[in-house]
């Protein structure tokens, strides 16, 4: 039922949005006794925090679809009212955000993630001590199924020779050597524990929840806007969904309390611009829609800041093998249909393939290039095995992997281009309040194609030495310039789900022509109680998928904020 918020009850710490960034920083705030409101406008994911979602086979369990690994696809298949239905691409409005519907993959970021990208303050060394906090908590594993074996690795095997011919060093535990990142490989790692999905959910949000006195959280309760006066924040405005949560307006502390949105890099962007923060077009936007026009706050208090530019994502190319020996399992049959063996297993000891990630991925490969302007770019490439059932030519042979599900296989190899590359892209909000990519932040620079180009041109040549196998895309003849012009870069066919960027971190104050949304405490210039804490700080991209840095990003955020003083009268005042 849907709730008004009682005005009468303040919050030192008002936390929008429960993803990656939102809920260990919701935790740690709690932790050092003050009051936390955390506000998620999606409905409850894991089954520990009341998630309800799941397929007929795991009802009278604990267990929803967002913590079985073998059915971490679904979103794929079925995204109603799991995926965001306001961005412009995909993204999970559930309790966890990213870190409820994510493939769970794991890493601790290289140290170049942060030397490269990040203002002084927030360099390798000083994030250690987040790192090692983060990773003591949620250490990962390569092996999720309780009975320590890895099932259906035959795809892994194949292409691992392959590596091995070619000079690539196999690590055991690739998370045990961050720097190891060019002509490097291993077993993916996962946010997996007991076979379950682990993360944020069953760490930070477990010890918040505990702390009843002083953690609160709110679930299907969307925040609309900030409410504030010049660059002081006093509150937020809350609407109900899903015929749940919260509606009215939530209020800070007095004086003392902060707001600290953690969004989304779509969603963080979205309620800056609601609350009249960003480029003067896009406000605009906000002023001229009918939802929000009317009530909008008066131009005269609009903060001038570049919320939306500097947008990134790892950009996505994939390139495609078959060989005899790949096994595929159909993970999207198992949702309504699993093989019985394999729910038995998974039910009674957590065992077998529905303890690995859906779509079977591995092996996850590092590679580093350099094109002619000099600047290293970091490659990541992970493979996954897929039924086709289009376009497969004769090349393949039928699999009958078990009596329901007969298809035939074949491994994608992702090539996410990230750390080093220059290329940056543009979001917008459209009249209906959606967001929007309006400027893909795909190969725009030349030298971000040679380092694709490059890249693709040395796993070409490594795998050429496995015997047997195909080659699907690129086909064996075709020049690899030619490919990577042939895909277009949109995110339709370039979109990794790794979007970080719109609301960057830096010292170069946005309001006077530099590019920052936020200083080195997260704070929002122009104002003294508003922060971002989430993917959207990150000025770039990230080696490997980014969930690890985001949350090592939130530890540093709340030892910074929880450091400063409240604000002052006099500063409220002059920093508008
Ligand atoms: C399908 C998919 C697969 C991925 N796979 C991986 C992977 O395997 N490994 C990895 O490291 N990364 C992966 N990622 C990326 C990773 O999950 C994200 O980078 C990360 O979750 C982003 O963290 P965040 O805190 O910035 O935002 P999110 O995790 O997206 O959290 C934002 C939260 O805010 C909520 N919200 C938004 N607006 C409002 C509002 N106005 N009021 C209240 N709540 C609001 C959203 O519902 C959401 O819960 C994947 C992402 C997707 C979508």
């Amino acid at each position: 039922q849907c709730a008004p918020a009682d005005t009468s009850k303040t919050y030192d710490y008002i936390v929008i949005g429960s993803g990656a960034g939102g809920i260990p920083i919701a935790d740690r705030l709690s932790e050092a006794g003050k009051t936390v409101l955390l506000l998620e406008k999606g409905p409850p994911s894991s089954g520990k925090f009341g998630g309800t979602m799941k397929p007929s086979w795991l009802q009278g369990t604990n267990l929803t679809r967002f913590d079985v690994p073998g059915l971490f696809n679904q979103i794929w298949a079925d995204g109603n009212g799991v995926a965001c239905e306001d961005t412009g691409v995909m993204a999970g409005c559930v309790l966890g955000g990213g870190v409820a519907v994510n493939s769970a993959l794991w890493w601790k970021p290289h140290p170049g993630d942060w030397d490269r990208n990040f203002p002084d303050g927030w360099k390798a060394t000083d994030m250690a001590k987040s790192t090692d906090k983060v990773f003591q908590r949620i250490p990962g594993t390569t092996v999720p199924s309780t009975d320590g074996k890895l099932y259906l690795q035959q795809g892994f095997d194949r292409v691992s020779k392959g590596l091995d011919t070619a000079g690539f060093k196999q690590l055991d535990k690739p998370n045990d050597y961050p720097d190891q990142k060019n002509f490097t490989y291993g077993h993916a790692a996962f946010f997996i524990e007991h076979a379950e999905r682990h993360g944020p959910l069953r760490t930070y949000l477990e010890t918040a929840s505990a702390r009843t006195d002083k953690f609160t959280l709110w679930t299907n309760t969307n925040a609309r806007r900030v409410v504030r006066t010049k660059g002081h924040a006093t509150g937020v405005e809350l609407e109900c969904r899903n015929g749940a949560g919260h509606s009215g307006t939530v209020n800070l502390t007095p004086g003392t309390g902060r707001v600290i949105v953690s969004a989304g890099t779509m969603g963080s962007a979205k309620l800056l611009f609601r609350s009249g923060i960003g480029p003067t077009d896009q406000l605009n936007v906000v002023k001229s829609s009918s939802s929000d026009g009317a009530t909008m706050i008066s131009s005269d208090q609009w903060i001038n800041l570049p919320v939306g530019y500097n947008l990134d994502d790892h950009v996505g190319t994939d390139i495609q093998i078959s060989h005899p020996d790949i096994v595929f399992y159909d993970f999207y049959a198992a949702y309504n249909n699993p093989v019985a063996a394999d729910k038995d297993a998974y039910l009674k000891s957590r065992t077998g393939i529905l303890t690995q990630v859906a779509p079977n991925l591995g092996p996850i490969a590092w590679t580093q290039h350099t094109p002619s302007d000099g600047i290293v770019r970091h490659v990541q490439w992970q493979a996954r095995i897929e039924g086709n059932t289009k376009s497969m030519g004769s090349n393949f042979r039928k699999l009958q992997v078990s009596e329901a599900h007969v298809v035939t296989a074949a491994m994608t190899i992702t090539q996410y281009l990230g750390n080093g590359a220059i290329s940056r892209g543009r979001l917008t909000i459209t009249p209906q309040l959606n967001t929007q990519v309006a400027t893909a932040p795909y190969l725009r620079n030349a030298t971000d194609k040679e380092a694709v180009i490059q890249g693709i041109d040395t796993m070409r040549s490594a795998l050429s030495k496995v015997q047997g196998l195909t080659w699907i895309k690129p086909t064996a003849g075709q020049d690899t310039t030619a490919f990577v012009n042939s895909i277009p870069t949109i995110p339709a066919s370039r979109n990794s789900n790794h979007w970080v960027g719109s609301n960057k971190i830096g010292t170069d104050d946005g309001r006077s022509g530099g590019t920052a949304v936020v200083d080195l405490d997260t704070k929002v210039y122009g104002t003294d109680n508003l922060f971002v804490v989430d993917a959207s700080i990150f000025p770039g991209m990230t080696t490997g998928n980014p969930s690890a840095a985001i949350i090592i990003a939130s530890e540093k955020a709340a030892e910074r904020i929880l450091a400063l003083k409240a604000p002052t009268k006099s500063r409220i005042v002059r920093d508008v």
